[in-house]
């Protein structure tokens, strides 16, 4: 049951002083696409290109945190809305701990997303759409689930029998085919240095 009776408490460290100490500014990078769009591996390539720069990161992925956080979580609608509810209350404590925060989650529908950007202050939310045509992520099919999912052995799976809401907006558009990793990772870069972020 929700407790109503909670009063929020600021204390004397806060982000600011935890951005100063760090000497960055902190921002989530929030991807998202299909299942084998290459979010996971452009995240990565983007987070090792900010610790070259020594710039301190956390990196977020659907897999990994379905493991622990949100175990007990499916692929449902409402699973998936939960799932990326905690994501983004996690991610907004990371940012208030300075960091810069990396999300690799398919993240389907935009009402979610939405409401994950409406947490943060304005500047603080970039959300990076890795775009790749559902027949290339299928013909990857690095974890053989697509090949699952058209025989039927999964259900609710992201652009076969679940829907993929494409952001309208994003601050970021990668068309993630006939171009490298490096290259996608660029560009993800040329816009936080083009924004001021470092
Ligand atoms: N039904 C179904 N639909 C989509 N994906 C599935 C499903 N079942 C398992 N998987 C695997 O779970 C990964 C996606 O988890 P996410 O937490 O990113 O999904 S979501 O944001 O809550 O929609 C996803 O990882 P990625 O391929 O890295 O996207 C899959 O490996
Ligand atoms: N630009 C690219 N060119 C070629 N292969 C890529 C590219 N981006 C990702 N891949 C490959 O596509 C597969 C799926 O990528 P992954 O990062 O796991 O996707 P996601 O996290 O969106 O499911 C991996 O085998 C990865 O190496």
């Amino acid at each position: 049951m929700r407790c109503n009776q909670v009063v929020w408490q600021s204390f004397p460290v806060n982000k600011k002083t935890r951005s100063q100490l760090l000497g960055q500014r902190p921002c989530v990078l929030w991807f998202t696409g299909l299942s084998g769009s290459g979010k996971s591996t452009i995240a990565g390539a983007v987070e090792s290109m900010l610790a070259e720069r020594l710039l301190h990161t956390y990196l977020m992925d659907g897999d990994n945190v379905r493991h622990g956080l949100c175990g007990d979580l499916g692929f449902s609608d409402a699973d998936r809305a939960e799932n990326i509810r905690r994501v983004g209350e996690i991610a907004s404590l990371m940012i208030d701990a300075g960091l810069i925060v990396l999300t690799a989650f398919i993240s389907p529908f935009c009402s979610n997303r939405n409401m994950v950007r409406a947490r943060f202050e304005e500047g603080d939310f970039i959300e990076i759409h890795i775009d790749t045509p559902l027949s290339i992520c299928e013909s990857r099919d690095s974890k053989g689930l697509y090949k699952k999912a058209r025989a039927g052995e999964i259900s609710n799976f992201t652009g076969i029998d679940s829907p993929y809401e494409a952001p309208e907006t994003p601050e970021i558009h990668i068309q993630n085919y006939n171009i490298s990793v490096q290259m996608a990772a660029e560009q993800v870069i040329d816009y936080l240095s083009q924004n001021g972020y470092f």
